[in-house]
């Protein structure tokens, strides 16, 4: 097995081995959610009424991935999201599972140097989830002295309101990731459609004038979703896909998914040529009817660097692919199909 703490490097750039880099995710985290907790203690001991408004708010550094290859091929599509960014138009970022959507909308979001604001999509999130909503009473007390000798004693209970991500990133001028968004029902997103245009963002659950906030200038926003679940379940309303443009993500071409898988595991030169090219030819026999993305060539490297000889040989890399892959099929018929299949693919 691979030596965990020996330097490696990328283009000539040093790298983490993967026990540093999840050190700095989980001290990342960590640092978020303490900032939340604080950030959220400081508004309602001031009595604002918006308890914990920053919350999720992260800086650019924070929401960086970490690795982040750049090669000349993400360069261009990370340009052109940071480009129509720039030309305020909300950015749609399709492609198959694992492709690398997410990694390129948090980087293009953090390279944009405004906070960033993060948010999965889900069948569960609704309009409150969202742009926030009332959650429970706040109670608090006022002493006015209006003149010497006369003191009122006040005790006021109100709703507190608490709002969330696009409401933050709205008012804050941040860029908000929407990860897997059509996996939301579509009714959630008509919130989206005034923000996006008008500039204006109803909170429906507030009354009165803060029933609406005007949008910082600075907003944007990035959506990811996945081509299968785009065009599936919940196919978002064109209304809302009018107002974005789209970048179609496919799979990198060899030489960056060789930097990619290089950037997170700890096998050799040599051998992760071979598990990227083995992973392509798989997902050239699978042609779709398994989704073989960048991150499987990761999982499989990584099953490499223990299960593997030195020089990777076939079995050893079809069992690990067969592994990698086998979540994806259903019964025993199916797992022996992939498996010949990948024997083929890769012999
Ligand atoms: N440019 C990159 N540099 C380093 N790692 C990357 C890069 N692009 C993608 N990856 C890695 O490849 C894997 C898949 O990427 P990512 O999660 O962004 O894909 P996705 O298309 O969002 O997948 P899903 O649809 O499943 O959410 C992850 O482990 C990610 O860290």
């Amino acid at each position: 097995m691979a030596d965990g703490s020996r330097e490696r490097k990328v283009r000539g750039r040093k790298i983490a081995t993967d026990r540093e880099q999840k050190e700095r995710r989980w001290a990342k985290k960590r640092l978020r959610s303490n900032g939340a907790a604080d950030a959220s203690g400081s508004a309602s001991s001031a009595g604002s009424g918006d308890a914990g408004d920053a919350d999720g708010l992260m800086s650019p550094e924070e929401a960086a991935p970490d690795p982040f290859v750049r090669t000349d091929e993400i360069e261009a599509l990370s340009d052109r999201i940071t480009g129509w960014m720039a030309a305020d138009q909300p950015v749609h970022l399709i492609g198959p599972t694992g492709a690398g959507k997410t990694a390129l909308a948090l980087a293009a979001a953090a390279d944009r140097g405004r906070p960033v604001v993060w948010i999965n999509g889900d069948e569960a999130v609704d309009t409150a989830a969202l742009v926030g909503a009332h959650a429970g009473a706040e109670r608090y007390e006022e002493d006015d002295q209006y003149v010497s000798g006369v003191r009122k004693h006040t005790e006021i209970v109100r709703e507190r309101w608490v709002d969330n991500p696009l409401s933050v990133a709205a008012r804050e001028g941040a860029t908000l990731v929407y990860n897997e968004f059509s996996r939301s029902p579509p009714a959630a997103h008509n919130v989206l459609l005034s923000a996006f245009e008008e500039g204006i963002l109803e909170r429906p659950g507030k009354r009165g004038s803060e029933r609406t906030i005007d949008v910082h200038p600075e907003f944007r926003a990035v959506l990811t979703s996945n081509t299968i679940e785009y065009a599936g379940v919940h196919r978002p309303q064109d209304a809302l896909l009018d107002r974005t443009v789209g970048v179609h993500v496919g799979f990198y071409d060899e030489e960056t998914e060789r930097e990619i898988v290089a950037a997170h595991t700890d096998l050799d030169e040599e051998r992760i040529e071979r598990v990227v090219e083995a992973t392509r030819a798989v997902r050239e026999e699978l042609d779709g009817d398994v989704v073989v993305g960048t991150r499987a060539a990761i999982t499989a490297a990584r099953g490499l660097v223990v299960f593997g000889s030195d020089d990777a040989d076939d079995a050893t890399l079809a069992d690990v692919l067969a592994d990698v892959l086998a979540p994806k099929v259903a019964g025993e018929d199916d797992l022996r199909g992939l498996r010949d299949r990948i024997e083929s693919a890769i012999a």
